[in-house]
């Protein structure tokens, strides 16, 4: 049966990244989606800015929700002091199962922890199941519609303290209009808005950089 769209990119990395190099693999995706099939990930662009801020929060614990194929996985956990690990949540299964091989090919296997299942049944098992008390950064790229809703999980299970950060990701395409109104209209949030394009397009879309003040 034909191969997947996750699968060929798979290959892509296999073919022409060098094991254990995560800037090769995010290059060798980059390339994979430039000039062969267009897929989902942050891409560059975005991903630059993903950089910049897991480098200013330099994080402890970690969460993103939405692996899809590790790209943006890879990207933050190259980032991350040794002995931090991220969790990244993945729902499918076919995604999860190409997402660990890339990760693994990156080198990146010990600083990251994937789970399958769904945000919204995950997210409040955090603290019993990995011992988390709060996040200091998350990333969120899953389902738009899940956006507003795992958000205020994220504040009934406690699991933001003063400071931590929220990025996330399409907020203009495909667009989570109910998400941004709440984080720009909420006390509790200060909002930055990063003017970016959509993955491998020239299509305008952005990230979303929130702070919990508690
Ligand atoms: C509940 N839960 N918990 C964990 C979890 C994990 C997943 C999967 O990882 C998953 C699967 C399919 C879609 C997404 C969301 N991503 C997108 O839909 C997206 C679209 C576009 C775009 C833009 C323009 C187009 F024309 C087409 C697609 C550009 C982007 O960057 C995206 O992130 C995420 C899903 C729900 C989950
Ligand atoms: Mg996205």
């Amino acid at each position: 049966t034909r191969s997947t769209r996750p699968q060929r990119m798979l290959k892509a990395v296999q073919k022409n990244a060098t094991k254990g190099n995560p800037k090769s693999v995010i290059s060798a995706i980059d390339y994979f989606c430039k000039h062969s099939e267009w897929a989902m990930n942050v891409g560059d662009e975005k991903g630059s800015i993903l950089d910049s801020v897991v480098t200013e929060v330099n994080p402890s614990t970690v969460l993103e929700l939405g692996t899809y194929c590790g790209y943006s996985t890879v990207r933050i956990a190259r980032l991350l002091s040794p002995g931090t690990k991220l969790i990244t949540l993945e729902f499918n299964p076919a995604n999860a199962a190409v997402a660990k091989q890339i990760i693994a090919y990156a080198g990146l296997q010990d600083k990251v922890i994937l789970v399958e299942g769904s945000s919204g049944d995950l997210i409040p098992q955090m603290k019993e199941r990995f011992g988390i008390t709060t996040f200091d950064f998350i990333f969120l790229d899953h389902w738009k519609d899940r956006y507003l809703p795992d958000i205020k999980l994220f504040e009934e299970c406690g699991l933001l303290r003063k400071g931590s950060v929220l990025l996330a990701d399409n907020v203009i395409c495909p667009g989570t209009p109910e998400y941004l109104e709440y984080v720009r209209k909420s006390p509790r949030y200060e909002s930055k808005y990063f003017p970016a394009h959509l993955e491998y397009t020239k299509v305008e879309d952005g990230l979303e950089k929130s702070v919990f003040l508690g």
